[in-house]
């Protein structure tokens, strides 16, 4: 079910100067900052030859990353993202085998314009899963 690794995302307190330590300090390709407020998040993506890092800070009172940043203040890793080419049998199959989806269990479109959801920590050995359809 799953392909490629399309993003790893890390929880910042600053995104501005997240931002500035990897493009003039690491030398990477960043992009413009995009506020998704759907999300309750900001959003920076880090672009590197084999895959993506997603900078998230908290957008809005209602951010689901709020409560990990104020137990980890300095921020740290957030969520890994996997490619799936159909979402919904992919949601259907891992409801199916008793992981909890996130939300109303229908996709968000996300930051790069394609349909996401989200796997319970819990169910994963403590990793917060995103499946993105490509
Ligand atoms: C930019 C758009 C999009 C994209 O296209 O890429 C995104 O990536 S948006 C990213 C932000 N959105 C989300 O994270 C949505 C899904 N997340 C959630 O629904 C919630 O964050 C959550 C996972 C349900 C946690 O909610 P929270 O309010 O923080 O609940 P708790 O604090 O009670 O946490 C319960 C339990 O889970 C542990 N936890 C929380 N977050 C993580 C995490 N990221 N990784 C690992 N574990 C996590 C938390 O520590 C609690 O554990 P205990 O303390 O042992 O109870
Ligand atoms: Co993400």
């Amino acid at each position: 079910m799953l392909g490629r690794i399309n993003h790893i995302a890390i929880a910042v307190p600053d995104l501005a100067r997240a931002t500035a330590t990897y493009r003039d300090v690491l030398g990477a390709r960043v992009s413009q900052p995009q506020a998704l407020p759907e999300h309750g998040v900001s959003v920076v993506f880090v672009e590197l030859d084999n895959t993506k890092v997603e900078l998230l800070e908290p957008l809005g009172a209602d951010s689901p990353i709020r409560s990990f940043l104020e137990k980890a203040p300095t921020g740290g890793m957030h969520h890994i993202c996997y490619e799936v080419e159909d979402i919904l049998a992919a949601r259907d199959r891992l409801k199916a085998s008793g992981l909890r989806v996130l939300g109303d269990g229908n996709p968000k479109i996300g930051a790069h314009g394609k349909p996401v959801l989200f796997l319970h920590p819990k169910d994963l050995d403590g990793t917060l899963v995103e499946i993105e359809e490509v």
